[in-house]
């Protein structure tokens, strides 16, 4: 077991006390007395642009103008002053700095040449800043044609990177008031970038844990999904960014090339997202070249083995992590200084498949002994490096209870057969070497797990007509964007092409998919350009973080197997406010442990046994819609057996067929099913029911796909006879105008869920 790092929890205190006074006295931040005045020549003006029509004009040709400002009169009466108005940042208003400050453009990571110089966002996030530093480029060139007088002075006791850099776009800036930040005592750089991206106020868990961080504490927190835990974290790790290149270049030394933070995420889709949000957090904040180096499996491990080689924060799942420390050179030193670990999505990291890659970099960040490294050079070596100041930060919005309370210090350790159980958490969380001997426990709603906004429901069903009730709510909803959740692969795959069929516009996404397949999935998702009835078909591999913006509904296809499996599924809808439903589709074998997850996830004040009534709402699908769509769902099933059985047969009979031809001996299908026993015994069954589905010949094929088109061209009646069409009892003229819901023909009460 590792033993707690020697150093004062304290020693970071002075350093955010002084952070916060910089933050709070302004531009210069040796300059304390500065009250936000300002006089007319340090003002941001802009010039009035000419309209292309001169009676389009509004405003004073030819002169310059500035908004955001109150005119404050000095005591003497005489000389006119500004001031910020009331929720802007006062440096807004101020004269941009002269073009001396823009530093050098960034091309992004590339496979070219070892040395080249790395960039401040991940590279999924660098075209948008790429466009924007060209769109400066252009800006800068046109000021530059004004007089030399009218370049602003540069004061000499203003700090670069906390003052001027952060006004740098600042003036131009119509984002959002962010007062509501002021007592977190965020730098400018981060108040404008939040500002841009309109987080108006900051969310409870971020109220919190900002703070916390700030001052140096080691922090375990827990909120619900879409609550903007990122953020909580991620503004912490840009402020001590900020902070530190300030205090580097004020002693005139080149900032450190070394990591500061490794954030470790369960899934590659989580920590592609983490990357993209707080790549957005940096690449708004005027001057802010953090650079991020994303290591997920799939993509190419050179590439980010030079991108880690050269960045600020290291995103990453564990298993890559660990491959690329553990392979490249002096990486795992480089490592050692980092002053934040951050474990995403905790307890799911933190126990089953990634436990023994997590063990592993933990055991790497904290070892001590010289000459334990593989990967060292001798030179790096000899190097003394600062003793380890690591913050640990662990989020998730599901935590083991047994931990819960023990972190809040209201229960003893349960000791025995938990500590004995390698996978179990509490074991994990010794691993992660906390540096306070109590980290602080941040649970912002200790009661409510899900979020406020989610309407939870339950479509009770045969086991074997899913599919039918699956495609049923959908009618409903046909504007929703949906995920569907299952509990296979293969389900996955049959269920996305079964939705095709029936002509609904469904993707894929599971961990077998290649990983470049995967993120085309989430983002023609996510677009928000896409199809709004756009349809995810995903295993848990989409449960835990993906923040997709507008997911109306999520279906269980199939239960899930555990309570937080269940909260984190449902919590991909009504995130950061917004409203969502969560639906299962239940078979009656899966009733009990449905019962059984919902009392668990809504049992009230620390799990007082379950609850009597089952806190979902039961849905009931109209009787006529089940069975009017009955014959689509099974000509798309036949269709879909078929073409995955082909695709199946034909995969197997290719790989045969070339082994028979490697091992030079003819090969027969029917003589080698026969001689495997195929057709018999145990999966027999199945393989049969391949062969048969595979069989169907081609124009048998086109046949059912003609009927279905023909099915799937009418509305679903649901009760309009041509009697009652032409005696006037339903408005015609309302559905020719495509009111209501435009799959049914006829009255059909919503389920109003
Ligand atoms: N202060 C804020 N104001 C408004 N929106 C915010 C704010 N902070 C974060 N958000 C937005 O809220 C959404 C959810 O944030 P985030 O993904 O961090 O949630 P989370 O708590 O990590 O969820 P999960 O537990 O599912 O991973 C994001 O789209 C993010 O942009």
């Amino acid at each position: 077991m590792g033993q707690k790092r020697g150093r004062d929890p304290k020693a970071q205190a002075p350093e955010s006390k002084k952070r916060k006074k910089a933050a709070k006295s302004g531009p210069a931040a040796d300059d304390d007395s500065w009250d936000g005045v300002v006089g007319i020549d340090d003002l941001n003006w802009t010039e009035v642009a000419l309209p292309d029509r001169l009676e389009d004009a509004t405003g004073f040709l030819g002169l310059e103008e500035i908004d955001g400002v109150d005119i404050i009169r000095s005591s003497g009466g005489g000389e006119v002053q500004f001031k910020a108005k009331e929720g802007k940042p006062r440096k807004s208003i101020l004269k941009k700095p002269s073009a001396e400050n823009n530093g050098e453009e960034w091309d992004g990571f590339s496979d070219g040449e070892p040395n080249e110089k790395p960039t401040a966002v991940p590279a999924e996030t660098q075209p948008a800043k790429d466009e924007k530093k060209t769109k400066n480029k252009k800006e800068k060139k046109v000021k530059e044609t004004k007089p030399k007088e009218a370049q602003p002075k540069r004061d000499p006791n203003l700090k670069v990177g906390l003052s001027f850099a952060a006004l740098e776009e600042a003036g131009e800036d119509d984002g959002a008031d962010v007062s509501a930040w002021d007592k977190l005592g965020l730098s400018p750089e981060i108040l404008t970038s939040l500002s841009k991206l309109n987080f108006s106020t900051p969310t409870t868990v971020q109220k919190s844990c900002i703070p916390a961080i700030l001052d140096g504490h080691d922090v375990v927190g827990k909120a619900s999904t879409g609550s903007g835990k990122t953020l909580a974290f991620g503004i912490p790790l840009l402020e001590h960014y900020l902070e530190k290149r300030g205090k580097k270049e004020d002693e005139g030394k080149k900032p450190k090339s070394d990591p500061m933070a490794l954030i470790l995420s369960p899934t590659r889709e989580l920590a592609h997202q983490l990357a993209k949000h707080i790549g957005d957090l940096i690449t708004n904040a005027p001057d802010a070249d953090a650079r991020i180096a994303l290591l997920t499996g799939g993509l190419s491990i050179q590439k980010q083995q030079r991108q880690l080689a050269n960045a600020d924060i290291v995103i990453g799942t564990p298993g890559r992590v660990w491959e690329i420390l553990s392979t490249g050179s002096g990486l795992i030193r480089k490592m050692q200084g980092i002053k934040f670990l951050v474990v995403d999505e905790a307890d799911r990291l933190l126990s089953e498949g990634h436990f023994k890659e997590v063990e592993e970099i933990l055991g790497a960040l904290d070892r001590k002994e010289q000459g334990d490294f593989p990967d060292m050079d001798e030179q790096e070596e000899v190097a003394e490096e600062e003793p380890s100041v690591r913050q640990t930060l662990v989020f998730s919005a599901t935590f083991h209870r047994d931990l819960q309370q023990k972190l809040a210090g209201k229960s003893r350790w349960t000791g025995g057969d938990l500590m004995d159980k390698k996978e179990s958490m509490e074991y994990l969380l010794k691993k992660l070497n906390f540096r306070e001997e109590k980290p602080k426990f941040i649970d912002v709603n200790p009661v409510q797990q899900m979020a406020e906004g989610l309407k939870e429901g339950i479509v009770e069903c045969p086991a074997m007509e899913k599919d039918l009730y699956l495609y049923s709510l959908l009618l409903y909803y046909p504007k929703h964007r949906t995920l569907v959740f299952t509990n296979s692969i293969s389900a996955v795959r049959r269920l996305t092409q079964l939705l095709q069929n029936l002509q609904l516009p469904a993707l894929a996404l599971h961990s077998s998919m290649a990983q470049k397949a995967r993120l085309r999935s989430v983002e023609r998702f996510s677009s928000p350009t896409s199809n709004p009835s756009s349809i995810l078909v995903a295993t848990d591999v989409a449960a835990r973080g993906l923040d997709i913006k507008g997911i109306d509904c999520v279906i269980h296809y199939h239960a899930p197997r555990a309570a937080d499996t269940y909260v984190h599924r449902s919590g991909r809808t009504a995130r950061a406010g917004a409203v969502g439903k969560s639906v299962i589709i239940c078979a009656p074998e899966e009733v009990v442990s449905v019962a059984r997850l919902a009392a668990k996830v809504h049992a009230r004040n620390g799990n007082k046994g379950p609850i009597k009534k089952l806190p979902l709402e039961s849905l009931d699908i109209d009787r006529r819609v089940v069975s009017r769509v009955r014959t689509r769902i099974e000509l798309a099933r036949k269709i879909t057996d078929s073409t995955i059985a082909k695709e199946k047969i034909s995969a197997e009979d290719n790989w045969l067929r070339s082994a028979a031809e490697d091992l030079g001996v003819e090969y027969d299908s029917d003589e080698f099913d026969e001689s495997q026993g195929k057709g018999r015994g145990r999966g027999g069954g199945r393989h049969q029911k391949e062969k048969q589905a595979s069989s169907i010949t081609k124009s048998e094929l086109a046949g059912l796909r003609a009927e279905l088109k023909h099915q799937l061209s009418q509305r679903v009646n649901i009760g309009v006879s041509e009697r009652y069409l032409t005696a006037g009892r339903i408005d015609i003229e309302a559905l020719l105008r495509g009111e209501g819901n435009n799959s049914f023909l006829g009255h059909l009460d919503p389920l109003d869920f």
